[in-house]
């Protein structure tokens, strides 16, 4: 009788995790050959006269070719005399290297104070944005970068030298208007990443907008987000001087490489089953599970431990030496399921994540289907030409919530009967 681990490992939803590994790796090439595809390129990176430096920087990442918002982005970005931009691309096609190298461009490393400003939703996302900056900059001598973000508080007095500031909107605000730790006159480069939600969403945006309005009128500025809803990006049209505007069509805007899936539920308790029959089979690559609540989220965290299951919980209420070391511990593949909240659903970035299962959808306070966070939840898997796979455990009553989404993306979402091992048959084909 072979043991529960042989049986997982020979799951059909592995066989289907492993093929889409193997897949991926070959995929990138033709994806960017392909004019249809996000990744599509006709340039080299030499061709966007980046400083040698910075190549080294890329190429050590294991970049080879740029992606179509690099190549149409940063042309533009590094143009003289700076111009603003305001850019829509899909999740996992490179934005983040995008607005880092122009950052890394434009920094005059003889100066010894900031002269970018990135601003990141969640503590998690500034930490990974500046690792990004630190990765790619790691040949630019004289390139440092300091965090301005939850628990990092300078001593009264310190005046920050770093060139290149990353942080969430609050903690920059007191830096630079409270506490004065450096002069935002003389900021050159101001980069709002998941741009409309740091416009869009109280609490973000009047920070935001504040240390905005702070900035030099020729302060370049970039706002990046891979959804753009339509009030948001007037306001953004509003924000911005003169900007430069890429954006996408609403077809263009589901991944292809992600297989989206929802398994029918009658309740929570079916819900949970659903997930343990999957979470059973998934031994390799790992699994984000997004709960719409903390409450809901520290629950499932419960009870799966209680079922014999290694998870980790990650949640806003976390203190941030928590979040630091769930974040790096799951990155790290010590942990192979995280189950989280929000707080995860924009820009993570954790290669080996195939799976994301959305145990509950996303909704707005008003109960109706959040596209946008619907869009980057499933975001997370599929990164740069990966195929990835998504799973939605829909109750009865939230049903019409699911149709809406299709609609909404004129998109079809197969049903999946996560306990019949027949229809996992079905992903492998
Ligand atoms: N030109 C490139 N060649 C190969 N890999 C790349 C390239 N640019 C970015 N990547 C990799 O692709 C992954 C996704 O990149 P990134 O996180 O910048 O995408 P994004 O558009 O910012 O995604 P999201 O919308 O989720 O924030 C990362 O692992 C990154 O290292």
């Amino acid at each position: 009788m072979e043991d529960v681990d042989d049986r997982a490992d020979n799951s059909l939803l592995n066989k289907l995790i492993r093929r889409s590994l193997v897949e991926s790796s070959q995929n990138v090439e033709v994806l960017q050959r392909d004019p249809t595809s996000p990744l599509y390129t006709v340039k080299s990176f030499e061709e966007l006269h980046l400083m040698p430096a910075l190549l080294k920087g890329i190429y050590s990442m294991g970049f080879n070719r740029p992606s179509k918002i690099q190549e149409t982005a940063l042309p533009m970005i590094l143009a003289d005399p700076p111009q603003n931009l305001i850019a829509q691309s899909q999740s996992g096609t490179g934005k983040t290297a995008a607005f880092v190298l122009a950052m890394l461009s434009r920094v005059d490393v003889k100066k010894n104070y900031p002269q970018c400003i990135c601003l990141s939703p969640t503590f998690e996302l500034a930490l990974q944005t500046g690792a990004v900056i630190e990765q790619m900059g790691k040949f630019c001598e004289g390139i440092d970068v300091v965090y301005a973000i939850q628990g990092n508080r300078p001593a009264k007095g310190t005046i920050i030298e770093a060139k290149i500031i990353v942080g969430t909107p609050g903690t920059v605000m007191d830096w630079c208007l409270k506490l004065k730790l450096f002069d935002v006159e003389k900021i050159a480069v101001f980069v709002l990443d998941e741009a409309d939600v740091m416009i869009g969403l109280q609490g973000y945006s009047d920070h935001s907008i504040r240390v905005k309005r702070a900035l030099p009128p020729n302060c370049q500025m970039l706002l990046f987000s891979a959804t753009f809803e339509e009030s948001a990006f007037c306001f953004a049209e509003r924000i911005v001087p003169d900007p430069n505007i890429i954006k996408l069509k609403k077809e263009e805007l589901t991944l292809k490489n992600i297989r989206q899936f929802y398994d029918f539920c009658e309740n929570r308790e079916a819900k949970y089953r659903a997930l343990i029959n999957m979470c059973r089979s998934i031994t390799i690559a790992q699994a984000i599970i997004f709960c719409q609540t903390r409450r809901t989220a520290n629950w499932l965290s419960q009870e799966m431990a209680s079922d014999g299951h290694v998870v980790a919980l990650l949640s806003g209420e976390l203190i941030t030496a928590q979040r630091a070391d769930i974040i790096q511990r799951f990155r790290d593949g010590k942990k192979k399921v995280l189950i989280t909240t929000n707080v995860c659903a924009r820009g993570i970035d954790v290669e080996q994540v195939s799976v994301i299962i959305n145990f509950d959808l996303p909704v707005t306070v008003d109960g109706l289907m959040d596209y946008e966070t619907y869009l980057h939840r499933i975001g997370r898997t599929g990164k740069f030409g990966k195929k990835g796979l998504a799973v939605n455990l829909v109750e009865k009553r939230f049903m019409h919530i699911l149709q809406d989404l299709e609609e909404h993306f004129g998109i079809q979402i197969t049903r999946l009967d996560t306990g019949d091992m027949d229809e996992m048959e079905m992903l492998c084909d």
